[in-house]
């Protein structure tokens, strides 16, 4: 009779194979686990910040019988959900200890064998969202901001009621994002035995812990959406949200399938910053036949600076009124900015209309498929913007800023079949629908996209590109073109990649990001662009960053230092027995070295630094013929 016993606990069989893990029990005091080695497959861990403003997710009932928030109440209710946390793995592996007790919480073993590990800042008091203002909106935007590099992405839970418009303010004033920031909330609280609070959370925290989808987005009822693009269309329906105009990001039913050629990217090679300035002089205002003309001119008084003029059809108002098109005319003359917006829920503006020609020729502008939240919360970000002039702001209006609204060029996209290399292909393999033609694409492109980066063939990318290939995927390693030309220290085609969507967050099979791979091989500028547009290292690496500064400092090198130090390392970081790299240099007289380290330490650490400098004299005195006076007169210039 042949008996296995259990595993202990649902947890151990990824226990001892963590990566992170490991580097936590040496860093903490816990020593309750044996030291195990990491094996070959790494459960990795992803850190989301969720920030609660509040809304029906963290409602209850109150004695008069309606539904407020609860303060203090959704970390502890998380905590005794299965699903929403993993308290043994907690425990076992010392997460309290390196990330604070209060907050931190860790989902079970994803599909991908990932952890994600998560924070809740709380918001006080918490908002029902019909209570919020812009002021919330840029509270959110800078809490953001403060935390973007400890996080890999971030989930806003938000009431439904203004959930659309706050996703559409923050895609705004979110400026270069290369992480995800996914809105989310529920229909019913999470407290009711029945909710959509659960799993709503749940695929959003999974979205954002697993993939850089570098947009703000709105999850709800298993999709996930770009956020200036929805709208709640149900009040009483778990289904709530619609995107009319734009199909998903993702779905999440038996797999989380992201639509990569409709994520929306920065093309930048600039930091990420948040803009809270708004200007909150901005209206919408829906026409209706007999609107009167007293009404419109009411409505478009100073102070007001821009509205939306939600019209008929495709973007129509009534021709036969011209007391009406005179006071839009005159609003327009005067400076307010009129968006043109439709009615509909689904379709977009156009002049094919006389009664629609009316409104352009009154200085409307097309808002094309906007919707009217997407509309009124670009009018409020734009109408912000002091080193904008009138005509500027005027024409950013109209054009596409971050997804919200379909480009003219969108239909002008090459379609796969004009590719000869994939018909090519195609033909050899007998392959001619559309479904099984774009599996080739995907599956060769990003192994082909990697070759043209190893060698700096910007042509070849070009190439990839108009076939509609998507250039910031990853090859059977995760390894993407960005990585490669990252490795090789290729400037240009870092340079293009970043301008054509690549994210400089990829991380390959091993963690690694291309600001890893460029400071591994010495790539100075390389290194230099991609902290320009944010790159950094992961908390992690910083932590080990300490132990290879000392190797350097060891051997004299000075290039592998000033690199770390370009690439954001803590010069002052501790190696693995508690020495600095100035200490090492100094010990094994690498002089230089302390030169260098001395110059670079901050301020925090200027004892340090004076220790230092008086170590480079007392070796200046022992190594030349000082004379005395010299000698002291150095002293207390030190
Ligand atoms: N379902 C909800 O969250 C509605 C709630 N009134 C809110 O917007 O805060």
């Amino acid at each position: 009779i042949l008996l296995v016993l259990p595993l202990r606990n649902p947890s151990e069989s990824c226990r001892g194979s963590c990566v992170q893990v490991c580097r936590r029990r040496k860093l903490s005091s816990c020593n309750s686990l044996e030291c195990v080695e990491p094996v070959t497959s790494p459960c990795a861990e992803a850190r989301v910040l969720v920030i609660n403003t509040g809304g029906t997710i963290g409602m209850t009932l109150h004695d008069n019988g309606v539904l407020a928030p609860k303060a203090n109440a959704f970390v502890k209710s998380l905590r005794k959900l299965p699903i929403l946390h993993d308290e043994m793995y907690a425990q076992q592996t010392s997460l309290y200890e390196y990330y604070g007790s209060d907050n931190t919480l860790v989902l079970p073993l994803s599909e991908n064998n990932k952890r994600i590990v998560y924070n809740v800042l709380e918001y006080n008091p918490l908002l029902d969202s019909s209570n919020m203002t812009t002021d919330d909106w840029g509270r959110i935007g800078k809490d953001i901001e403060r935390n973007y590099e400890s996080y890999d992405g971030f989930v806003i839970l938000h009431g439904t009621d203004t959930m659309a418009y706050t996703a559409s303010a923050l895609s705004f004033m979110c400026e270069h994002l290369g992480k995800p920031i996914i809105l989310t909330g529920s229909q019913v609280p999470i407290y009711e035995m029945r909710n959509d609070g659960r799993d709503n959370l749940l695929g959003a925290l999974l979205i954002a812990g697993q993939f850089v989808i570098p947009e703000v987005c709105l999850y709800f009822y298993n999709k996930l959406y770009r956020g200036n693009r929805v709208t709640k269309v149900d009040a009483g329906s778990f289904n709530a949200f619609s995107s009319p105009n734009l199909p998903p990001l993702a779905t999440a039913e038996v797999d989380i399938r992201i639509n990569w050629d409709t994520v929306w990217r920065a093309n930048t090679t600039a930091k990420f910053q948040v803009s809270t300035e708004l200007n909150r002089n901005v209206g919408l205002l829906r026409l209706f036949p007999g609107i009167t003309a007293a009404t419109v001119r009411a409505f478009l008084q100073p102070p007001m600076e821009g509205v939306v003029l939600e019209t008929y059809g495709s973007g129509n108002a009534p021709d036969n009124r011209p007391d009406l098109l005179k006071e839009l005319k005159k609003a327009t003359d005067s400076g307010v900015i009129i968006m043109n917006c439709t009615q509909c829920l689904r379709g977009t503006v156009s002049t094919s209309y006389a009664t629609g020609k009316v409104l352009m020729d009154a200085g409307l502008i097309a808002g094309g498929d906007m919707t009217p939240e997407a509309a009124l919360s670009k009018l409020s970000y734009v109408l912000a913007k002091k080193d904008l002039v009138f005509n500027a702001k005027k024409k950013m209006m109209g054009q596409n800023l971050r997804g919200e609204m379909s480009s003219d060029l969108a239909g002008a996209k090459l379609c796969l079949t004009d590719s000869r290399f994939i018909q090519v292909i195609a033909k050899s393999l007998s392959i001619s629908c559309k479904e099984e033609l774009e599996a080739i694409r995907d599956a060769l492109s990003p192994p082909l996209a990697c070759a043209a980066a190893k060698i700096g063939d910007i042509e070849a990318l070009e190439a990839l590109k108009e076939m509609g290939s998507n250039l910031s995927l990853g090859d059977y390693d995760g390894r993407t073109p960005l990585h490669i030309a990252a490795s090789e220290g290729h400037l240009k085609m870092v340079q293009y990649l970043l301008r054509h969507g690549a994210t400089v967050y990829a991380k390959d099979r091993y963690g690694d990001t291309p600001l890893c791979n460029a400071v591994r091989f010495r790539h100075k500028e390389v290194v230099k662009l991609l902290r320009k547009t944010g790159a950094h290292f992961s908390r992690d690496e910083l932590e080990e960053a300490g132990t290879e500064l000392c190797s350097l400092a060891a051997s004299g090198d000075m290039e592998g230092l000033e690199i770390w130090s370009l690439a954001g390392a803590d010069l002052n970081k501790p190696g693995y027995d508690g020495q600095t790299a100035i200490q090492v240099a100094r010990a094994v007289g690498k002089k230089e070295a302390v030169a260098f380290l001395a110059q670079h330490v901050s301020n925090k650490h200027k004892v340090t630094t004076v220790s230092s400098v008086l170590y480079l004299f007392f070796s200046c005195l022992t190594t030349t013929a000082l004379t005395s006076s010299a000698c002291w007169l150095t002293l207390s210039l030190v």
